[in-house]
């Protein structure tokens, strides 16, 4: 097969706010583009495919190749490359921006601009893509496509008159949307003589093929039998198959060129090897410097995961083995607690990762699990001069040890309309937040600029931001880096005794009303025993606030008068399966949701 022609491929994403139409939009181009160009269909390339579909690989694709058929009257190739659709994603999403040449910004016709609209959008064009919007929705009856046109100008600065207004939902207006695709979109460039230079966007794991890694080649030509070298990992092989994704299935086709997307395999272990960011190149014809850009992921948000039935540690380590796999950015390492036993200190992106991985350990490997508070990661600087990152709050060295210590912070953005500016800034405040600024959007709405520290947004704050706002605001973050602050751990004693999963760090000045707020909680959690409960919360051995469980006997039975055994019975069996989501500590039983109720603690929720 000769070599694609580079005028006629088109690489590029769909940004867009959280329900904007981003994956329907991408349903319809798919739908109305066809999989193979004609030159191809008469290379019977489907016989391999064949071979794909039998093995039945559901993968779900970062990039998509599709084939066009334009009003021009010539074929071209759409490689549709995936963006997540969430902060805890936003490196991945940054290097998903720099394997294209453009992306498609959809834009609600009834709602307008949101945070993660403008977020996505600078992020696109400080990548240097070309961005032309989209409005969709316009089937709504609240539809208003002129004002959002307006409003794109206006905020974001990109020529919108000529904007295809659609309904990704319906079906109309997909065709224009594929013609300014063609025209608007250029085509990529790179030379496929040079050294190779190929950006890894991301990499799936498949027990047959090993891991596959979808890759932008920006420079030189790829193809089966090159021995290939990851730049940041170091990690080296041989090129078993290249190809790419369509239709659901993996396709192979002899090479991948400059400006071209698509897969490589080349029997990889571990996606450790394959980060995303990093720079594929030819081990004997290695490109001089690697693609700019490259990150180590870093784990933002780190807690405790124990299995509910201590005997299940074993499977809650191969599960975790098994996700890593495919999930470079899960970091987890043994750990041990006196309250909870053998378990893992887990590290996430952010809190939506770790309640995905929670996710799929509960569903997909059958675990109950008991999830410690939330917490992420400070800079502990001890008088002698180390520093330490501490992952874990019972980790903290003893106050006469510690000069001082940090906590990362970030810059974030809310948007939300006028009426509620007054109770998301006092929400801020409650969260120590430094207010930067404000703008004002189209009258109505105003984006709001704050500096947060991060272990105040990790909790509640999404919730609560909603709550105050009626659902109205938006909010996007970034990090910013490290602050100094005045931090001390907060300790929880239940019957007399410390619960080290319970420990949190806290601020200083929001120590008393955190460790009020969590022993009210508790004391509400926890089941009422046969003895008397106290509930206290402590910083360094000084208790700063006490609530009491009294004392009762716990009889099931109690409600069931009369003898309707079938009754009794289906309440004994749902306490013996509340039962396994406790956890004996002493004598006191905790349940479960205790060591996450440090999590809602915003009384206005
Ligand atoms: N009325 C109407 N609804 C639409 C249209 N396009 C998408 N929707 C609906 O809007 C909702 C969100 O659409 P998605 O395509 O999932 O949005 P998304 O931006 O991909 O959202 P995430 O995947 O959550 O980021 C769905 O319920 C769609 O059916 C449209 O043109 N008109």
């Amino acid at each position: 097969m000769t070599a694609i022609d580079q005028s006629k491929i088109r690489n590029f994403c769909i940004v867009a706010h959280i329900d904007h139409g981003k994956s329907t939009l991408a349903d319809r181009i798919i739908e109305k583009t066809g999989l193979l160009t004609s030159r191809e269909m008469q290379a019977q390339v489907l016989d391999n495919m064949d071979l794909e579909r039998e093995r039945g690989i559901t993968i779900k694709a970062q990039a998509v190749r599709t084939v066009y058929q334009a009003q021009d009257g010539e074929e071209y190739i759409f490689n549709l490359i995936d963006t997540p659709g969430h902060v805890d994603f936003n490196y991945e999403v940054s290097r998903s921006l720099a394997a294209c040449d453009g992306a498609i910004l959809v834009v609600d016709a009834a709602q307008g601009i949101e945070a993660q609209t403008l977020a996505n959008v600078y992020l696109a064009l400080d990548h240097d893509l070309d961005v032309f919007p989209v409005i969709n929705k316009i089937d709504l009856p609240s539809a208003d496509p002129q004002r959002v046109i307006e409003e794109i100008e206006d905020v974001i600065g990109i020529e919108a008159q000529d904007a295809p207004l659609i309904s990704a939902k319906n079906g109309i207006g997909i065709e224009e949307v594929l013609e300014q695709i063609v025209k608007k979109i250029p085509a990529p460039k790179g030379d496929p003589t040079n050294p190779l230079q190929a950006l890894i966007f991301d990499s799936v794991y498949d027990s047959y093929k090993g891991v596959i890694i979808f890759c932008r080649v920006m420079e030189g030509t790829v193809k089966k039998g090159t021995v290939i070298r990851m730049m940041a990992t170091g990690a080296r092989e041989e090129v078993v198959e290249v190809g790419y994704f369509g239709a659901g299935q993996f396709i192979p086709c002899e090479e991948l060129s400059a400006g071209m997307v698509g897969y490589i395999t080349a029997s990889i272990k571990n996606v450790k090897d394959t980060a995303v960011g990093d720079t594929v190149t030819d081990d004997n014809n290695p490109c001089a410097v690697p693609l700019p850009g490259y990150k180590k992921v870093q784990s933002m948000v780190y807690c405790g995961l124990y299995p509910a039935d201590g005997s299940k540690y074993p499977d809650l380590r191969d599960a975790l083995e098994k996700l890593q796999l495919n999930d470079a950015s899960l970091f987890y390492e043994p750990e041990t607690s006196v309250a909870l036993g053998f378990g893992f200190r887990c590290g996430f992106l952010g809190l939506l990762h770790l309640e995905i991985i929670q996710e799929r350990l509960e569903r997909e490997y059958n675990l109950d699990l008991v999830t410690t508070a939330p917490g992420v990661v400070y800079k502990v600087h001890k008088t002698n001069g180390e520093v330490i990152e501490l992952t874990n709050p019972s980790n903290l060295p003893d106050p006469s040890e510690i000069e001082y210590m940090e906590e990362p912070v970030v810059n974030a953005e809310i948007m939300v309309t006028s009426e509620f500016i007054g109770s998301i800034m006092e929400l801020c405040q409650e969260r120590r937040g430094k207010y930067l600024g404000m703008e004002y959007i189209e009258g109505t709405r105003a984006l709001l600029k704050y500096e947060l520290p991060l272990n105040e947004i990790i909790y509640d704050f999404f919730d609560a931001l909603k709550s105050r706002s009626r659902g109205y605001a938006s909010f996007d973050y970034d990090l910013k880096g490290y602050e100094r602050s005045n931090l001390v751990k907060l300790d929880i004693l239940i019957n007399r005794e410390e619960v080290d999963a319970l420990s949190f760090i806290v601020c200083a000045d929001s120590a008393y009303e955190r460790g009020r707020k969590m022993c009210e909680k508790l004391k509400d959690e926890i089941p009422r025993h046969l003895f008397e409960i106290p509930i206290q919360a402590a910083i360094g051995g000084k208790v700063i606030a006490r609530e009491t469980v009294k004392a009762m006997r716990k009889d099931v039975l109690a409600k069931c008068y009369g003898g309707d055994i079938t009754r009794k019975k289906k309440l004994l069996e749902k306490q013996k399966e509340g039962k396994k989501r406790m956890r004996q500590f002493g004598n006191v039983e905790i349940p479960q949701k205790a060591f996450m109720s440090v999590l809602k603690l915003d009384d206005k929720n």
